[in-house]
């Protein structure tokens, strides 16, 4: 929720200052380059801060009588200004060790000035002035909020300069630059806010000067200045100006005007006549003055101007990131209350949005009365048959904003009659808890008594439209709906197909019974045990994919023979030396786990073909427990000799098997429960729990499970699922 507020303060605050703000930055970047050319000229002279006024003031005074003044700039040049020997008027720079002339001011630069201008009032004078403060401070606004934006994005200050993970080059960069360029940013509009409220007189800073007392000058003793205790305690480097005295009147003195204070002095004796300490405000103006215009400091104006070219950056960033949010726009043909497809949606940066729309589109062309809106507006769908949940993760494994009260509204709106689902996550596996968000609907809706799975929970990584084929493949079949999703990257034939010849099938008696088949796949094919083979029956759209084992090199299915059923009775009917074209569908997230400490295996019916084959890689010794179900002894005997050797091998630990006809009619889901203790340790420490079958199957071992973890671990289940320690891959 709290990530929302920020994001819309920050573009709120953006959208209503973008203008004077590039206005400002563009001036603010040719403005930075005012006090690098100055700084370039031949005027400056070191040592300044070794120069004592004892040292330099009779030198200058003796070669230039008339000097009326003294100034030290911000670029370190020493200016004179007075009278030449003619009584002609002069103003030039010297080296105040010999009081050498270096070179005469030139007239300020129109361009520079017209710039200033445009910059501090918009040439609309008061108004201008105003409107440029105001975008000083919302310009302040901005980087907090901005700041509050990554901090939350990061998971915490102390992950602030973590890596990014890049989601688009506008967000990318919009963060990137926007922590580097934080403190240069920060300071502009701090000093900008500052010096806008002191003109505009918000921060009194009154102008003060030193009160001469003249009945207590002295005319002696008499000194001479290089004597001056007062000058010899001076540098050139504190001086901000020096009035010399006007004529050799004890009343004419010296002024001194300091980076910190202001002291008159007896031209005759060097006394002190007054000293004042200038006001915080004025020195804090000077300070914001240096600040913000980089006057006093080349590197620092370099990175003012560098600070300014990144706002103009965050302006079109910002704007880009917004579009492609808006971009993602819902268009409902269809009302909530009369369509037959729900598409719910959990989205934060708008890209589900392009997902569900797709899906959206199709079954509008397919002439279905489809929905889509936000999961936070959940409610009764009177006509819905089918719901499809698109949902990112966010933060700390949390809902996007549009779904923050999506589970309280699930608790709330009960549908009058069931309905299909199917849950999509979307998320990335750079962040520690991935799509942990779209479990915890998953398993919400999985407990909802009106609610049928259609499929099991897919989760696509970094939007890869690969993965959201695979899924819209298996829930179009599952539908009986024909989805063409328009981008090609949807489509779920992507790749080639390759030959794969039949090597050994087994028999059945009955139909309802299963079978294995075994492939031989050609040696470029690369491949491992829970990876699918997708088959394509009627050479047509039509997909089905099975689990793959890899036993030996070859690829082992175990399938249950439907009647009717167009993929089973395809690959019942080849005989060893057929050949198919199929292809191979990497599924990562089921893959045996590199480095579990222990592996728990659950299955019922077919879904032990790839633990037969991950169990058949395993070296002696490894640490693996398989629960699996059947109806019978006779069903369970198709693996039989294989999971015996496997045990004899010890690449299994130990077997567990329920029969649902036979003997205790147990299932899976019981003999877990009478481990219960185990399959806590195994979490806890960092085990992996594997689950393939039947989606039934998976609703009641994860709903187990969630008791389980909470009873024992007080955590839910969706923890461990995000952590990648609960791996399902039901059907
Ligand atoms: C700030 C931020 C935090 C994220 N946190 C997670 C996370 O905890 N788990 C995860 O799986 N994905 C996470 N993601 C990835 C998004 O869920 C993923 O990119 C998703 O496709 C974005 O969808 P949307 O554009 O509809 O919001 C995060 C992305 C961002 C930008």
């Amino acid at each position: 929720m709290t990530i929302s507020i920020w994001r819309y303060s920050h573009l709120a605050l953006a959208v209503s200052s973008f203008i004077f703000l590039a206005l400002a930055s563009i001036t603010g970047i040719i403005l930075a380059f005012q006090p690098l050319s100055e700084k370039v000229l031949p005027y400056r002279t070191d040592n300044l801060s070794e120069t004592t006024l004892a040292r330099t003031l009779p030198v200058l005074r003796k070669q230039y009588p008339g000097i009326s003044e003294l100034t030290v700039d911000k670029n370190q040049f020493v200016q004179i200004r007075g009278s030449d020997a003619e009584g002609k008027k002069l103003q030039a720079y010297i080296d105040p060790q010999t009081g050498k002339i270096l070179g005469y001011p030139s007239p300020k630069s129109e361009f520079f000035e017209w710039v200033t201008a445009l910059h501090r009032s918009l040439f609309i004078h008061e108004t201008g002035r105003f409107l440029i403060g105001l975008t000083a401070f919302l310009l302040l606004l901005i980087t907090v909020s901005g700041t509050m934006l990554i901090i939350q994005r990061q998971r915490g200050l102390k992950r602030f300069f973590n890596r990014i993970i890049k989601e688009n080059f506008a967000q990318y960069y919009h963060v990137i630059l926007g922590r580097l360029s934080l403190i240069p940013i920060l300071i502009i509009a701090l000093s900008g806010t500052y010096l806008s409220l002191a003109r505009f007189g918000l921060i009194a800073s009154p102008k003060v000067s030193a009160e001469v007392d003249f009945d207590a000058i002295k005319s002696e003793p008499v000194k001479n200045p290089a004597d001056f205790e007062i000058f010899k305690n001076i540098k050139l480097s504190e001086v901000q100006t020096i009035e010399f005295p006007f004529s050799e009147d004890p009343e004419d003195y010296y002024t001194l005007k300091l980076a910190n204070r202001e002291v008159t002095v007896n031209q005759i004796t060097g006394d002190i006549l007054s000293e004042i300490n200038y006001p915080t405000a004025s020195m804090l103006t000077e300070l914001n003055l240096d600040l913000h215009t980089g006057r006093t400091n080349a590197v620092w104006a370099i990175i003012l101007a560098v600070a300014s070219g990144n706002i103009l950056f965050f302006i079109y960033s910002g704007f880009a990131m917004t579009f492609r949010r808006r971009a993602n726009r819902i268009q409902n043909k269809y009302t909530a209350e009369e369509s037959e497809f729900i598409i719910l949606v959990g989205s934060e940066n708008g890209s589900t949005f392009g997902f569900a729309n797709a899906i959206h589109k199709q079954l509008i062309t397919n002439g279905k009365s489809a929905f889509v809106t936000e999961l936070n507006n959940y409610r009764v769908f009177p006509k819905a048959s089918n719901m499809i949940i698109m949902a990112a993760t966010y933060g700390l494994g949390n809902p996007p904003t549009n779904a923050a009260r999506f589970a309280m509204q699930l608790e709330k709106h009960k549908q009058p009659h069931p309905i299909r689902f199917s849950v999509v996550g979307f998320g990335s596996h750079g962040y520690p808890d991935f799509c942990k968000f779209a479990f915890e609907v998953d398993n919400l809706f999985a407990k909802q008594e009106w609610s049928i799975p259609t499929l099991e929970i897919h989760t696509v990584n970094d939007k890869s439209p690969d993965e959201f084929g695979q899924w819209a493949a298996s829930w179009s079949q599952q539908a009986g709906i024909a989805l063409e999703i328009a981008s090609d990257a949807l489509t779920t034939r992507q790749e080639p197909l390759q030959d794969f010849t039949v090597i050994h099938k087994t028999e059945v008696t009955d139909a309802g019974e299963s079978f294995l088949i075994s492939f031989q796949a050609n040696d470029l094919t690369d491949f491992t045990s829970g990876d699918l083979l997708a088959i394509y029956p009627a050479n047509d759209h039509r997909e089905r994919l099975y689990s793959i084992g890899k036993v030996g090199n070859n690829i082992q299915l175990s399938v249950k023979l439907h009647e009717g059923g167009l993929g089973s009775e395809y690959l019942y009917r080849l005989n060893s030396g057929s050949v198919i074209s199929a292809r191979i569908v990497g599924n990562e997230h089921f893959h045996f786990p590199e480095k579990a400490t222990s592996v728990i295996m659950i299955s019922n019916g077919t879904g032990i073909a790839p633990f037969l084959g991950m169990i058949d890689e395993q070296s002696p010794d490894a640490n693996c427990r398989l629960y699996c179900g059947f109806r019978d002894q006779a069903s369970f005997s198709l693996y039989k000799n294989a999971i015996d050797k496997s045990l004899e091998g010890k690449k299994l630990n130990s077997l567990h098997i329920a029969y649902s006809r036979e003997g205790e009619r147990q299932y899976v889901r019981d003999l877990l429960a009478a481990d219960e203790a185990f399959v806590a340790d195994t979490l806890a420490n960092d085990g992996v729990i594997m689950l393939c079958g039947s989606l039934s199957m998976q609703n009641k071992v994860v709903a187990l499970l969630d008791d389980i973890c909470q009873a024992r671990l007080g955590k839910d289940i969706s923890y461990y699922q995000s952590h990648s320690q609960v791996l399902m891959d039901c059907y």
